[in-house]
Order: C-alpha cells, then sequence, then structure tokens
C-alpha cells in the first residue's frame, strides 16, 4: 500500500522568521554537489517564492513525524546513505561525477525517438518490432505513399497501441509542403562535372540532358550564378541562364541523377505558400484520423501556423503543431514562429540545402535554445544515422550526433531513410536507444538550463514543476503526475528532472502525445472521485509494472492548469513510499 512518507509546508519554512533568512534556508536544501547553474538560479526561485499568495498551500506531506525544517536527507533515511553512496559509486563509474549524491541512475530513455515509416516498416510486424525497440513516434511523410497506404500505417499503430500494457506510440503526419522537385526519368542519368543540364518546367521533359521541375514559376526565382542542390547537396548546379521555361546550367558535382528528386536553390526559399492544396488535404486527412502532431514543412512564417491552428479548432480537433525549421526565410522569424506552435522540428536536410551547411550546427543549437526556454517540444531530424540504410553499424560521427542533440536537450531525436527504406531499421532504432541512454546517463541532475520557464512565469504551476523537480533530484526518486490536458507534464519534462516522470491520464488522446516529451513516461488510467484512491491505484499499477520497486519514493505532484481533486489555488507536492 502506497505510504505517504513526508508532510512539510514549504511555504512556511521559507517564509517563517524564525528559522533564519531565505538565503540561509535554500542553502540547507541543496544536495553539496548540485551544479553552481542551480545556485546561480537561487535568487530567482528566492523572488518567486517571496511573492507566493496567502492562499496558496504548497505541501509535502510526512505521516510519520512532522519536522519543523526541511533537510535533505531525515534521520529515518540514515541506512539508506551506504546504499545511495554506493548508486554514487556505480554512476561515478559511469564517468559521471556531478550527480547529485542522492540521485539514483537513470535506467529509462528519456530522448525519444521519431520513426518514418516506409517500405521497409510499414507491416504489422516491423511496427510491433520498432515499438518493442524503442520507436516512440511513428512519423508518415506525405511526401510519399498515398492515403491507403498511410491509413494502413495509423492503424496498425493504434492496433499497437490498443493492445499494448505499458508503451504508447504517437503519430505524426508531416506535409509534403512547396517542395520543388525534378520529374520522372525513364531510368537514372550519369552527369559528370563541368557538362551543360537544363531543367524546365516544360511537363514530361526526361533526357539525358534535361529535365522537368513541377513548379512553374522556378524559372521566375531563380537567378544566373545561383547554385541548385540535389538531394541536399548530394549533385550541384551552377545557373549559368535563362528562357522563358528553362534554366540552364553548369553541373558542379555530378552523380546519378533519379527520378523525382528534392531540388533547393542556395539562399533562398521557393515563393510558394508553406501550405499547399495537396497539404490541406493530408491534413483534413490527418484530422479525420486524429493523429496527434502534424510536422509542417518549409514554414516561413507564424502566419501560416494560426491559419492552421484556425482551422483545426474549426474541426474541433486537438492536433499539435510542430514547424519544421528548413526554410532560409524561416531564420529571421524563429521567435514568432516557434512562439505560434507547439514545438520545432530542426529538419537539418532542407535547412542546409538553402542554407550554408556550416550554418546547421548553430542553428540547431539555437533552435533547441529557444524551444527550451518557451517550454516547446524539439526534435532534431535527419541523417543521424545514414550509414545504416545500408551498413548494419554507424560511423563514430553519426553516434556523437546523436549525443549532441542529447546534450544540447532534444526532446526527441528522428530517423528518416533509416526505418523508412533501409536494410537496418530496428538496428538503427536500437543503436539511437543506446547512445541516447548513455548519454543521459552523463547529464549531471539537478542543473536547471537558464531562462527555462519564461513562458509560465506567471503561472503557479511554473513554480511546482521547478520545485517538483528539484525535489526530486534531491530524493532521487522519480515524479508522479495526474493530468487531464498534458499541460502540467509538459511542463514538468521542460524543466528536465533526473527521475522517469510517471504521467497518469484519463484520456488516451494525451496520453499518445505525451509520447513526445523527453523524460515522460505517459499511462492512461481511469481516475476514481477520490484522489487517494486514484493515487493508490497509480502506485500500485507502477508497481505491477515493475516500473518502481516497493519501498521506493516517488514525488506526487498536483497541480497544472485544471484541478483534479484540488481547489484552483491549492498545489501540492508529496513525497510518498510505494
Ligand atoms: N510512405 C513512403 N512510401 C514509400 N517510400 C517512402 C515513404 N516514406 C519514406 N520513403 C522513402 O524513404 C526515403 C527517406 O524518407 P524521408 O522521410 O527522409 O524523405 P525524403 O523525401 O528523403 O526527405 P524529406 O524528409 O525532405 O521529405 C524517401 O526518400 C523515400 O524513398
Ligand atoms: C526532415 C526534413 O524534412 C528535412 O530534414 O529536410
Amino acid at each position: 500500500m502506497a505510504q505517504v512518507v513526508a508532510t512539510r509546508s514549504i511555504q512556511s519554512s521559507f517564509m517563517s522568521s524564525r528559522s533564519g533568512s531565505v538565503q540561509e534556508r535554500a542553502e540547507k536544501l541543496k544536495p553539496p554537489s548540485f551544479a553552481s547553474r542551480v545556485m546561480e538560479r537561487q535568487a530567482m526561485t528566492t523572488k518567486k517564492l517571496t511573492v507566493v499568495r496567502r492562499s496558496t498551500r504548497i505541501t509535502a506531506k510526512r505521516s510519520v513525524r512532522v519536522e519543523p525544517e526541511v533537510i535533505p536527507v531525515s534521520p529515518e533515511d540514515l541506512p539508506k546513505r551506504e546504499e545511495k553512496f554506493q548508486q554514487l559509486q556505480r554512476l561515478q563509474q559511469l564517468g559521471d561525477t556531478s550527480v547529485s549524491m542522492w540521485s539514483t541512475p537513470t535506467v529509462r530513455r528519456k530522448t525519444k525517438i521519431v520513426c518514418t515509416i516506409g517500405p521497409s516498416t510499414n507491416t504489422k510486424e516491423m511496427i510491433w518490432k520498432l515499438a518493442e525497440a524503442g520507436m516512440n513516434v511513428a512519423r508518415m511523410n506525405m511526401s510519399h505513399g498515398d492515403h491507403a497506404s498511410h491509413q494502413k500505417v495509423i492503424d496498425l499503430v493504434k492496433e499497437y497501441n490498443a493492445q499494448s500494457k505499458d508503451n504508447v506510440i504517437s503519430i505524426m503526419l508531416d506535409t509534403k509542403g512547396p517542395e520543388v522537385r525534378s520529374g520522372d526519368l525513364p531510368q537514372p542519368i550519369n552527369l559528370e562535372s563541368g557538362q551543360e543540364f537544363t531543367f524546365t518546367i516544360r511537363r514530361g521533359v526526361g533526357t539525358t540532358d534535361s529535365v522537368s521541375v513541377n513548379y512553374d514559376d522556378f524559372v521566375n526565382d531563380v537567378e544566373a550564378g545561383d547554385m541548385l542542390l540535389v538531394d541536399g547537396g548530394m549533385m550541384s548546379f551552377l545557373v549559368k541562364s535563362k528562357t522563358e521555361d528553362s534554366v540552364k546550367c553548369e553541373v558542379v558535382d555530378g552523380g546519378e541523377l533519379k527520378s523525382r528528386r528534392h531540388l533547393n536553390v542556395r539562399g533562398k526559399s521557393a515563393t510558394l505558400p508553406s501550405i499547399t492544396e495537396k497539404d490541406w488535404d493530408d491534413i483534413k486527412f490527418g484530422v479525420d484520423n486524429q493523429v496527434d502532431f502534424y510536422a509542417v514543412s518549409f514554414v516561413k512564417d507564424a502566419q501560416v501556423v494560426h491559419e492552421l491552428k484556425n482551422y483545426l479548432k474549426s474541426c474541433n480537433a486537438d492536433i499539435h503543431v510542430i514547424v519544421k525549421i528548413e526554410s532560409a526565410d524561416s531564420i529571421p522569424n524563429l521567435h514568432s514562429i516557434i512562439t505560434a506552435s507547439d514545438g520545432a522540428m530542426v529538419a537539418r536536410g532542407d535547412l542546409g540545402a538553402e542554407l550554408p551547411i556550416e550554418e546547421v550546427p548553430l542553428l540547431q543549437e539555437e533552435i533547441i535554445r529557444i524551444c527550451r526556454s518557451m517550454g516547446k517540444a524539439v526534435i532534431v531530424a535527419t541523417n543521424m544515422l545514414e550509414s545504416m540504410i545500408v551498413h548494419p553499424t554507424p560511423t563514430r560521427a553519426e553516434v556523437s550526433d546523436i549525443a549532441i542533440a542529447v546534450r544540447e536537450g532534444a526532446d526527441a531525436v528522428m530517423l528518416s531513410g533509416e526505418t523508412a527504406h533501409g536494410k537496418f531499421p530496428l538496428k538503427a532504432v536500437k543503436v539511437m536507444h543506446t547512445v541516447s541512454l548513455r548519454t543521459e546517463a552523463t547529464i549531471p541532475g539537478g542543473t536547471m538550463p537558464p531562462n527555462l520557464g519564461q513562458a509560465f512565469k506567471n503561472h503557479m504551476s511554473e513554480m511546482f514543476a521547478y520545485h517538483a523537480t528539484m525535489m526530486s533530484n534531491t530524493l532521487g526518486t522519480s515524479i508522479v503526475v495526474f493530468t487531464k490536458t498534458g499541460f502540467m507534464a509538459i511542463l514538468l519534462s521542460h524543466y528536465r528532472p533526473s527521475g522517469t516522470i510517471f504521467a497518469f491520464t484519463n484520456d488516451k488522446t494525451i496520453q499518445q502525445r505525451l509520447s513526445l516529451y523527453q523524460g515522460v513516461c505517459p499511462i492512461y488510467m481511469q481516475f476514481s472521485d477520490d484522489a487517494e484512491e486514484t493515487f493508490e491505484n497509480a502506485l500500485g499499477l507502477l508497481q505491477k509494472q515493475g516500473m518502481v520497486k516497493e519501498g521506493e519514493e516517488v514525488a506526487l505532484v498536483q497541480s497544472g492548469r485544471q484541478p483534479i481533486w484540488r481547489f484552483q489555488s491549492t498545489h501540492n507536492i508529496q513525497v510518498r513510499k510505494v
């Protein structure tokens, strides 16, 4: 049976004049090895705490005995110090010397894995195997396949979710967007550096020296001196001259040109709307099938995000919008685009074609930083394990690339061709899983990214997410949260606590959506009218599934926008023993 092990009023501990200054008392809360960045935030935290409204109760309950002071390790916990010390030593052996003494090693992967489903993986057997290997989000690229083939994938993922006890996969529909592609060729053609080649807006051309382009304004958009890139730079062409319907080029980097290849003009975005007619049709298909996310290609400004959100509202569709940052035009508008959306994808393929390739890592870091500061989801995509499309093992550079994305704080890393048409889709997921897990074990627990929570600074939930994170990091526990909208689970995720966030929800749509978020383990459960009964059921379920052990402590958080079993102004954090 779940046991309440701690009850304390943090508010009175911090605010009572008898017990020293806020600074001194806050100092006592810090385990010795807390990273300096957390300490730097202290001033901020303190400020927030002094403005707590009198009506707001912040409680942490202890039934065994109520202590006048909050101290990191309570007397009855002393025998556990040896065990904690051994845990610390194990962590140090893993190379992590900076985590708090009270932290426990991370055993559950936090960074989520997005898999693109294609010919290699669109069967029941493969979707089940991908899910068991670690896929958290199934992505459908609407540039390929048709509604019938995507429908089959959606149905299979939903079938998997319906029968799975402890795992759930989100569905992401990635729009084709205003892609410019070359036309069909009877067979691939070999192009040599220095030779002439023509792109034309005339339909149906496919010879050894000329091919159609699917976009009529192509001739207007390019100028002599522009560089055309095929498949993100696999081949490149220098524009020499143009006529009314054709663009004459010199091949710079040659190779094999196949049918329907992606074309970019270096430094320029096509003057096409971000959401094309085909995209609206695909978006409607997503509404009909209740997908969880749209990944919107080639977003250039916030207006298009508002337009899509208004459309979704008019359909009463609760689908989140992830903007793909891949267009040169999007860069000056990054803040407003991300503000309007629910998250962003660093779509490095097109980004590295429209902009100089050396900008990609810098933009990746910047986009992750912006998303993190606004509390939005962020996905790093493209070429992550590219060599595994044909080889069973990754390059060392690819492994480092995953580790960098994990360290930078991405919610998710994405596989494209590796799982869509690669030879080793399951191995690719396993590599991503292992590399993410290993990297996460070296990320210090207890540090807080600067600026985090700016988007929520006026909401009490932010302070509770912050303190629940501090508390669970200090004690080395997981967090248990109950949510109807997903809001509190997402907020906790953005503070990146060391332990897993077990997010219980009574809504299957929310459960599916939460699969994308870093550190969140979403669990569907019917809520009863009685809070205590629901808490016990939740902890019982975690124990039954082997997610927590008997005797383990968890931090249980009751906060967020929509109160469940509490008054609007009452927020709680409890520490409970399973
Ligand atoms: N649903 C699908 N049906 C058939 N082939 C697919 C499907 N999805 C992906 N593929 C294949 O997998 C490859 C890699 O997928 P990816 O999603 O990266 O597409 P892409 O066209 O290469 O790039 P982008 O993401 O810019 O659209 C595609 O080029 C295509 O050959
Ligand atoms: C994912 C994607 O669309 C890109 O990298 O361009």
